[in-house]
């Protein structure tokens, strides 16, 4: 066993049963500290030494995917358990943690960095440190993302890009979000008028020529929102197509997107500085997947980036961005780099008896040159480590397990807020939640619906689209309309289910509303005025709209899958006081039958088992859905990518 005295925390005395992971084998940073941690608190990393540069400064190779048994952990001296620490010296406290979605060892990294970061001023005011966590390594972060609302939004990318940065940037983050600039030559480029031409043109090499592009720039809630500008954004449309499909040039629009934001942090005075090469790239989906590809093969070998670290965030597996192979040339990556986007479909998959199966996959290769892998919960971040659910990834996430986490999104509470909410008619809150029956009649009202406040309301929001389930809702209606409800559905996407939706209106007049088109005011006034929120997903990597229901006192019902799984719990009507009786219904398998037996459950609790019913609205209602909470992990994982050398050199 081999010992070793790192600064001023003591002697930490290191299993010699424990290999090194070429995976993880890293160096720890200047800022970084190794501190002894007793046996009553767990450990964080598992550290072997490589060599002491000074009394501060400590290199190591870490082993975290070498945790050791059960068995040996318990005949493991006090000392063998080396936590990673951040901020040294504060006094030490115990944590009280409460965050489910990451190990064990890991997630206590989380805690205690905060308390003992704020621990010794907070000491002095009296103040319990547990509840005033403060952010001490502050980081460079930039966001690239296809889609980022309040400018541009299709779904939920939006939403998470929207308000991440904000949250970062509020716990002392420099943040920057570089997105397209869309414009569609209508008054909703309005959204746009706050992003001034910074008057920096740089071209970009790539689609067999130099591509012009432009950055615009708004500084708003402490994030400084970047938006490329270049033709190809300049459409009808949403960011990925229009009425008449996908846009064919999504791979060059987004291809341009990506080397525009690699150099972002190299040439855009912000504020009179430069955020510079140490930077942290959180690249969001297959749009955004070229840029740790770029730092590996264009930027790293010139000596650019070399203190920079990507983490992949993976919003919806199902979209990878995959292009025929020949498109490869286009990309602005050297020749030689072909193997990390290459993708060979399976024989099954291809079309004809000479098609080879020959691919580029930008996700794939943004999975194999991350410093670290994330998704949007804890479930989905291991189901598409399955066959099932890993749409033929599913073996280079497993391989990659050791840095692949899940974090619930959060929820902009500010926006979606039911006592301040401007969309509903009435206001609520969980101390008097009145408003919420009366958001109910003006919600049928508006709807055209008999005006019953006893009336169980269920609703769906979403993106018409194979993975919402919504072919398993349509198929359900025939025999959901025996019963005595109101449906309203809102949705847009997929042709053949608007038709349906609208077809179901006119045979249903008097019970179901399918409201065709995207409003964030109808979306509120559904939330707020239904007694129920229904969503059966295929998969759902987290899903934001069973945590605005919550919010909103609207009871979930939800498939059993990824992040809903994680997020709604399934009601027990005999749960013992003092515990939680849930928030929602889950149903497994994803059949019509189990649907509706879910759903009906739901409206018999609502009509019979009032207090039932209300317990269930508290317990949605009192959640913590903040950013906050998920930023605070973000910056764990953040700090995990920084201490080990960039995965690709
Ligand atoms: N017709 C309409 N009118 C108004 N608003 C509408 C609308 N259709 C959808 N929306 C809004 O768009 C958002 C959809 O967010 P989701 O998280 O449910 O799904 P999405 O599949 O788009 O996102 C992907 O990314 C997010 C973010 O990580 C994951 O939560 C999710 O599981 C994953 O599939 C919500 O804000 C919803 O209200
Ligand atoms: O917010 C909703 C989802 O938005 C994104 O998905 C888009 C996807 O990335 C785009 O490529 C495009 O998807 C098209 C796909 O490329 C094409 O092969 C065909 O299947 O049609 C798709 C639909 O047009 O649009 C998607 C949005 O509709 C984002 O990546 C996801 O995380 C979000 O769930």
């Amino acid at each position: 066993m081999e010992s070793l005295r790192i600064g001023c925390f003591g002697i930490c005395k290191l299993p010699s049963n424990l290999s090194e992971s070429p995976l993880n084998s890293g160096v720890v940073g200047r800022p970084c500290f190794a501190l002894w941690r007793s046996r009553r608190g767990s450990a964080s990393l598992l550290l072997r030494r490589r060599s002491i540069a000074d009394n501060n400064e400590v290199e190591f190779h870490s082993v975290r995917d070498k945790y050791p048994t059960e068995e040996e952990s318990s005949n493991l001296e006090d000392s063998f358990r080396v936590g990673l620490q951040l901020f040294p010296r504060y006094g030490e406290k115990e944590v009280v943690d409460s965050e489910a979605n990451l190990n064990v060892c890991e997630k206590e990294v989380v805690d205690s960095n905060a308390n003992r970061a704020s621990a010794k001023e907070e000491e002095t005011k009296g103040i319990d440190v547990e509840e005033k966590p403060t952010t001490r390594v502050t980081r460079n972060i930039v966001f690239v993302t296809a889609e980022v609302a309040p400018y541009s939004k299709t779904g939920g990318l939006g939403d998470v890009c929207g308000s991440l940065p904000v949250a970062l940037a509020a716990r002392g983050h420099r943040v920057m979000v570089v997105s397209p600039r869309y414009v569609h030559g209508d008054p909703s480029d309005v959204v746009f008028s706050g992003a001034l031409d910074l008057d920096c043109h740089i071209k970009i090499p790539c689609f067999g020529g130099l591509q012009e592009v432009a950055f615009f720039h708004e500084y708003r809630e402490g994030v400084d929102w970047v938006f490329v500008d270049h033709p190809s954004y300049h459409r009808p449309g949403n960011p990925y197509g229009d009425s008449y499909g996908a846009f064919s040039d999504n791979q060059f629009r987004f291809t341009v997107l990506c080397h525009a934001a690699c150099e972002a942090p190299l040439v855009l005075l912000l504020g009179g500085f430069t955020y510079g090469e140490k930077c942290l790239f959180l690249v969001n989906d297959w749009h955004a997947g070229l840029v740790p590809v770029l730092l590996a093969a264009k930027y790293r070998p010139h000596g650019v980036y070399k203190d920079a670290r990507s983490i992949i965030v993976i919003h919806n597996l199902a979209h990878q961005g995959v292009e025929p192979a020949e498109t490869y040339k286009n990309l602005g990556l050297p020749l030689e780099w072909y193997g990390a986007l290459e993708w060979v479909f399976p024989t099954w998959a291809r079309t004809h008896a000479l098609d080879t199966g020959e691919a580029v996959n930008v996700l794939k290769g943004a999975i194999v040159t991350s410093d670290r892998i994330l998704t949007v919960s804890q479930g989905y971040s291991w189901e598409i480590t399955t066959v099932e659910g890993g749409n033929g990834l599913n073996g280079l996430l497993s391989s990659r397990k050791s840095i692949l986490n899940g974090i619930v999104n959060g929820i902009d509470v500010a926006e979606w807020n039911p006592a301040s909410d401007e969309h509903i008619p009435f206001r609520y809150s969980i101390d008097d939640i009145s408003g919420k029956v009366q958001c109910k009649t003006a919600l049928q009202k508006e709807l055209g619906l008999a005006v019953r406040p006893d009336c169980p309301m269920i609703g769906f929001i979403g993106r018409l689209d194979f993975q919402k389930g919504v072919d398993l809702i349509l198929s359900a209606i025939p025999e959901l309309m025996q019963d005595d409800i109101q449906f309203i559905m809102l949705g847009s996407g997929d042709r053949q289910f608007e038709n349906w939706m609208r077809a179901l209106e006119s045979t249903y007049k008097d019970k179901f509303r399918g409201w065709v088109g995207f409003s964030v005011p109808v979306s509120h006034r559904i939330t707020a005025g239904c007694d129920i929120l229904l969503m059966p997903s295929r998969f759902e990597p987290c899903g934001l709209n069973q945590l605005y229901a919550m919010r909103y006192g609207t009871v979930p019902v939800v498939h059993c899958t990824g992040g809903l799984k994680d997020t709604v719990e399934n009601f027990h009507p005999y749960a013992e006081e003092g515990s939680s009786q849930g928030t929602g219904w889950t149903f497994s398998p994803l059949s019509k039958d189990s649907m509706l037996a879910a759903l009906r459950l739901a409206v018999g609790t609502y009509r019979e088992h009032k207090s039932s019913w209300e317990g269930l609205i508290k317990s949605g209602m009192e959640k913590d859905y903040t950013w906050d909470k998920a930023a605070t992990k973000y910056e764990q994982v953040i700090e995990w990518a920084f201490c080990d050398s960039p995965y690709v050199q």
